[in-house]
């Protein structure tokens, strides 16, 4: 570790001047009229981008290099910016994003992937019947909202079939903003926190994720749709995100992400996802792995004395240990 530093010190100088030559001054002149862009889909290669309110599809400028461009990033476009059909513009700078939520397939996958760059809130549909409300499942995006930065939102639709009372109170007293949606009710409070916003749609198969995007903004999807084949209509054959514009901010739909791999969150940030368990877990032995049976894990003088609920408990051990056991095949 301390070899690794020094050898960057030494690289720092080179480093630095290279940073200011000439070749990236010279090039600049070139992408100075680039016109900013919004990624709203990504189709094999083809990125749907809005300037301003108008479709462009573009390719990525080879000289961009490998680098990911996600939906939600802000590019630089340059080339034929007519958005007439047939056209391509190109993108030749990704701006800074302000947040990354990344996720790996599952939680022994090596290689993680940028699902949404920029978004700002993470809304976790979960249905409260048919199916099952899963709170693992709430959970595990809790942990990928807060690995990324993003503000969590709990949504909790169907509720014409079931009471959100019993969900209500296990997430209580983790001061989660959260809405409670039926496709025949009033979506308001919904629609009040996703104006203005960034917002990425996640959920499970059937909870209704697609009944609310539709009932939201029905008109959404056909202003994106004609310029990208991944509308909503063909969601099923997609399994990357789109953007759609909603009141001054962005509806993020994820058709094919169905969950968050967290095998790139460290456990002490696997943690973190749980603020209800912080206090309790800040009394465990150095090292803690906190997982059943550790003798000495505060977890489960918490869990005894009423302090802690012991589904968040099994929930938080269940998903260090799914990532254990990727630690121990590398
Ligand atoms: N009773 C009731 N049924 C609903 C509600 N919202 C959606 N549904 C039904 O639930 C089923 C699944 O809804 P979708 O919107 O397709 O769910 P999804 O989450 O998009 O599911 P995938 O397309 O598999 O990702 C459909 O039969 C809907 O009609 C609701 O608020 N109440
Ligand atoms: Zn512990």
């Amino acid at each position: 570790m301390r070899g690794g530093r020094r050898e960057l010190g030494e690289d720092d100088v080179p480093v630095r001047a290279r940073g200011g030559s000439r070749p990236r001054t010279r090039n600049r002149p070139k992408h100075e009229n680039a016109r900013q862009g919004f990624v709203t889909a990504v189709d094999r290669g083809r990125y749907s981008c809005l300037i301003e309110d108008r479709p462009v599809v573009a390719m990525k400028a080879r000289e961009l290099g490998r680098g990911s461009i996600v939906v939600g990033d802000r590019v630089g476009l340059v080339g034929d910016l007519s958005g007439e059909p047939g056209t391509l513009a190109r993108v030749v700078r990704v701006e800074e994003r302000s947040s990354v939520l990344r996720r790996t397939a599952d939680d022994t996958d090596p290689v993680e992937r940028v699902v949404v760059a920029n978004a700002d809130q993470l809304a976790i549909v979960c249905s409260l019947a048919d199916p099952e409300p899963r709170p693992r499942f709430v959970d595990r995006c809790l942990v990928a909202a807060f690995d990324a930065g993003l503000e969590p939102l709990l949504c909790l639709t169907k509720a014409d079939l079931a009471d959100p009372g019993g969900l209500l109170r296990t997430y209580g007293g983790l001061d989660l903003p959260h809405v409670v949606t039926s496709s025949t009710g009033d979506l308001s409070a919904l629609r009040e926190r996703l104006a203005g916003r960034i917002s990425v749609l996640v959920g499970y198969s059937g909870v209704g994720k697609s009944t609310l995007v539709n009932l939201l903004d029905p008109e959404a999807g056909r202003s994106v749709g004609h310029v990208n084949p991944v509308t909503r209509r063909g969601r099923h054959t997609s399994t990357s995100a789109v953007a759609l514009p909603f009141e001054g901010g962005w509806i993020i739909d994820t058709p094919g992400v169905r969950s968050f791999g967290l095998a790139h969150v460290s456990p002490d940030d696997v943690v973190a996802g749980f603020p209800d368990l912080a206090d309790e877990v800040a009394e465990c032995p150095p090292g803690c792995p906190h997982a059943v049976d550790t003798p000495g894990c505060a977890l489960d003088t918490g869990v005894a004395r009423g302090r802690l609920a012991p589904e968040r408990v099994d929930s938080l051990r269940r998903l260090l240990s799914s990532r254990d056991a990727e630690e121990e095949r590398h």
